[in-house]
């Protein structure tokens, strides 16, 4: 589905991305971890067209994306900060966005999924920030693509909606989607994630499922088996 060769992405002097290369060839859940500013946004921006590249190679099922924008119809994407005018109300955002991508949704769904039914006549600028994530989120999955990138999905919600979140992934996982997530929430990736790619210095330094990491590692605890690795590197 997404195959990446030697993906290199400098801002000025700072390179980011350093010869990187990643394979996701099934379904299933990938978590892009890594510390702040090891390149995880920018590896899923690289993906989505919205940084371009210094060299390498992104393709989407066997076709290169670069300078190619039709590919993202079929991405379903949760920016890290998703900015919406303020004074829209939660339906009307809803309806921008639906007529926008003029595609058919599954607002109803996600919205009583969510829970957001009461906060539909609200400006955005009036809602909480979890409320204003869950309403991110419904805008992310409601147009049922086969790819979901989400950019710290878990942001703000408490931990009644992050299982309501986790319930969702897991539902579309097994409809064969493939999902890539990025989050600091450790025991919200270690739960969901099939596979761990772990970023750092510009590149892959770990990739592998949970139990692969926790036995390379010794550690039982999966948030002790990431930090080891950062240890591992840094000794
Ligand atoms: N448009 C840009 N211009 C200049 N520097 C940038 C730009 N985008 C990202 N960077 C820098 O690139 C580095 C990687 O940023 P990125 O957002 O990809 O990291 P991240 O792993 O997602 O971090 P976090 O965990 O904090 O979200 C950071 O040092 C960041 O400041």
């Amino acid at each position: 589905m997404i195959q990446i060769k030697d993906l290199h992405k400098k801002f000025g002097p700072q390179v980011v991305l350093n010869g990187l290369d990643l394979d996701v060839k099934d379904q299933g859940i990938v978590a892009v971890l890594g510390p702040n500013g090891s390149g995880k946004t920018t590896l899923i921006k690289s993906i989505l067209g919205m940084v371009v590249p210094d060299k390498g190679q992104i393709e989407l099922d066997g076709n290169s994306v670069l300078n190619r924008w039709n590919y993202r119809k079929n991405i379903d994407y949760l920016p890290q900060i998703a900015n919406f005018p303020g004074n829209l109300k939660v339906m009307e955002l809803i309806t921008m966005i639906k007529d926008l991508r003029g595609k058919s949704a599954r607002d109803k769904e996600l919205i009583e999924f969510f829970k957001l039914q009461p906060y539909l006549d609200k400006k955005l600028n009036k809602l909480s920030g979890g409320t204003k994530q869950k309403v991110n989120l419904v805008l992310c999955f409601m147009f049922d693509s086969p790819l979901i990138i989400l950019d710290e999905p878990t942001s703000g919600l408490d931990p009644i909606s992050l299982l309501h979140l986790r319930e969702l992934i897991q539902l579309e996982k097994e409809k064969g989607k493939t999902i890539l997530i990025t989050s600091h929430i450790m025991n919200f990736v270690e739960e969901v994630a099939d596979r761990i790619v772990f970023l750092l210095e510009g590149k892959i330094y770990f990739d592998g499922t949970v139990s692969e990491l926790k036995s390379r590692t010794g550690q039982e605890d999966f948030e002790h088996a990431i930090a080891n690795l950062l240890t591992e590197e840094y000794v």
